[in-house]
């Protein structure tokens, strides 16, 4: 991979908004299908940019955070702002690559990431999503995961159900309950995982496997019954985590802080997330162990 020389093109920045122009409320929280339909449709426009640099040569600028941003990154953020601004006008859109202006408290707004593992996208192991959220009153109440190099859509409102969309076709997503009888399925980051992890997992009371995986995919994997938990001591931000957090709460699991509190979201909020866990079997939330 060429590292990439001098600044960004942009940080993607745009002027403020006049926010007595943005009409919140006129965006019901109970989003209805089009709509959702629309969010995947605006995701699947942004994996199309994000595959066609990853089918051609890699390269990276590094962030103020030494996180690397690519052209898939940017060209996703931009597709991604021109979409939810024609679809959805007025909404604020806080994005990891821009923002509509100064952050503000307001009830309801996009969180997105464009490109969630762009590590992995550098490493070409195809473990990225682009993550578009909803938020209205501190909660994501409708998203859209896409991992457009495997052909996987989740996506979920919160009167809607949550579901996979992928070449085979369409199911509704439903966590696993967890059998003590088997061991715990754990699902953790492949690029941050850390010395508190690997503690973490030493001092666990029960038999458990480890599976990595880039991304918020971690979520969805959980969500399609497919892991249990997935532990995370290292940092994350609010767009790394919404989207993925309403598709896995619709398909029936839970992510906490290390208190057993949900996360939750908002503008005037630290953009770093606290360390969590995210359950498939919301019954492990109680249970001595798993929590601080
Ligand atoms: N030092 C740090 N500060 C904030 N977020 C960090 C971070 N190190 C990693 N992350 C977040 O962790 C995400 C990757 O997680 P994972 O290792 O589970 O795939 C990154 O997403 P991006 O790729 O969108 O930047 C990034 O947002
Ligand atoms: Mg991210």
């Amino acid at each position: 991979m060429a590292p990439k020389t001098g600044p960004p093109p942009t940080d993607g920045r745009v002027a403020a908004v006049d926010r007595t122009q943005i009409g919140l409320d006129d965006v019901a929280m109970k989003v209805t299908e089009e709509q959702l339909q629309t969010l995947c449709a605006i995701a699947e426009t942004a994996g199309r940019e994000i595959m066609e640099v990853y089918a051609g040569e890699l390269s990276a600028w590094e962030k103020a955070d030494a996180s690397p941003l690519t052209e898939a990154d940017l060209r996703a953020d931009k597709v991604i702002r021109a979409g939810l601004e024609t679809a959805f006008p007025g909404v604020f859109i806080l994005s990891e690559e821009s923002s509509s202006g100064e952050l503000a408290p307001t009830e309801t707004f996009f969180l997105v990431d464009p490109l969630d593992g762009t590590k992995e996208f550098l490493k070409r192991n195809d473990e990225f999503t682009v993550n578009i959220a909803l938020i209205h009153q501190d909660r994501a109440v409708a998203s859209v995961v896409l991992a457009p190099a495997l052909g996987e859509c989740f996506y979920a409102a919160t009167d809607l159900g949550a579901r996979k969309r992928s070449a085979s076709g369409t199911t509704e997503l439903r966590v696993a309950r967890y059998d003590a009888g088997t061991p715990l399925r754990i699902i953790g980051s492949r690029s941050h995982g850390g010395e508190k992890l690997g503690a973490w997992l030493a001092g666990l009371p029960v038999e458990h496997s480890f599976l990595a995986a880039g991304s918020s995919l971690k979520f969805c994997r959980i969500a399609e019954g497919q892991a249990d938990l997935y532990p995370r001591f290292g940092p994350t931000c609010q767009w790394d985590t919404a989207a993925a957090q309403c598709v896995l709460e619709v398909a029936g699991g839970a992510v906490t802080d290390l208190q057993g509190q949900p996360l939750r979201y908002g503008l005037e909020r630290e953009m770093l997330n606290p360390e969590f866990m995210a359950f498939g079997d919301k019954d492990l939330v109680s249970r001595p162990g798993f929590l601080s």
